[in-house]
């Protein structure tokens, strides 16, 4: 099982964080700004390349009352794998997923979601991803395997977006 990031608060590690760029016309459901459905995830990149985001996820998104749906808890945990594969500049979609629902993933409360590539082969690439609570607590835990796809866009993920439908 991954430990959690040993990283606190992103606003107590300005220096150390650097924010994925997104472009006003992403509608990506996960990151998009415009698509008015979406969760609109906000991620940063630590300076080891995991991908990172605080977020709560609004009571639309409920299954269970007072808890988020289980495929949207998928969605994040694929969501922040994906920008875990784009920090080191690759443009990958995922091939297999697999979720572990460890504990209910309370909705209107503040989450954290954290992603990074275990494992590199040719075109593919491993990841880990997890959901937790405000006290640090495992929620949900996410293995993913992603294939890199063409068009591959600039490799700066900070400059130049996080993916290209962004
Ligand atoms: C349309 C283009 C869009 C581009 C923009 C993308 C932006 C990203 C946005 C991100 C948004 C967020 C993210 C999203 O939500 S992405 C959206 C959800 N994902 C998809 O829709 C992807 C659909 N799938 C595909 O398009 C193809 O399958 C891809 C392109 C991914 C690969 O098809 P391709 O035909 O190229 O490759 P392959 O199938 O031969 O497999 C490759 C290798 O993998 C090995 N393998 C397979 N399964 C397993 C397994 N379970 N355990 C271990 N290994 C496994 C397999 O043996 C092979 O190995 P090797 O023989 O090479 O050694």
């Amino acid at each position: 099982m991954t430990k959690p990031l040993q990283v606190e608060k992103l606003t107590r590690y300005a220096d150390a964080v650097r924010k994925f760029a997104s472009a006003a016309q992403n509608r990506c459901f996960g990151c998009g700004a415009a698509n008015e459905h979406g969760l609109h995830l906000e991620f940063y990149l630590t300076q080891e390349l995991h991908a990172v985001c605080e977020t709560t996820v609004g009571d639309f998104f409920e299954g269970p009352k007072g808890f988020v749906h289980g495929g949207i808890i998928a969605t994040l945990l694929d969501e922040t794998m994906s920008k875990a594969v784009r920090a080191h500049g690759l443009v990958a979609m995922t091939r297999h997923m697999e979720v572990d629902y460890q504990r209910p993933v309370p909705s209107s409360e503040e989450i954290r979601l954290e992603g990074r590539v275990t494992r590199n082969e040719g075109r593919k690439h491993w990841t880990e991803a997890l959901i937790l609570n405000g006290h640090g607590k495992v929620l949900a835990h996410g293995k993913g395997l992603f294939i890199e796809v063409k068009p591959a866009p600039d490799p700066d993920p900070v400059k130049d977006g996080p993916t290209p439908h962004g």
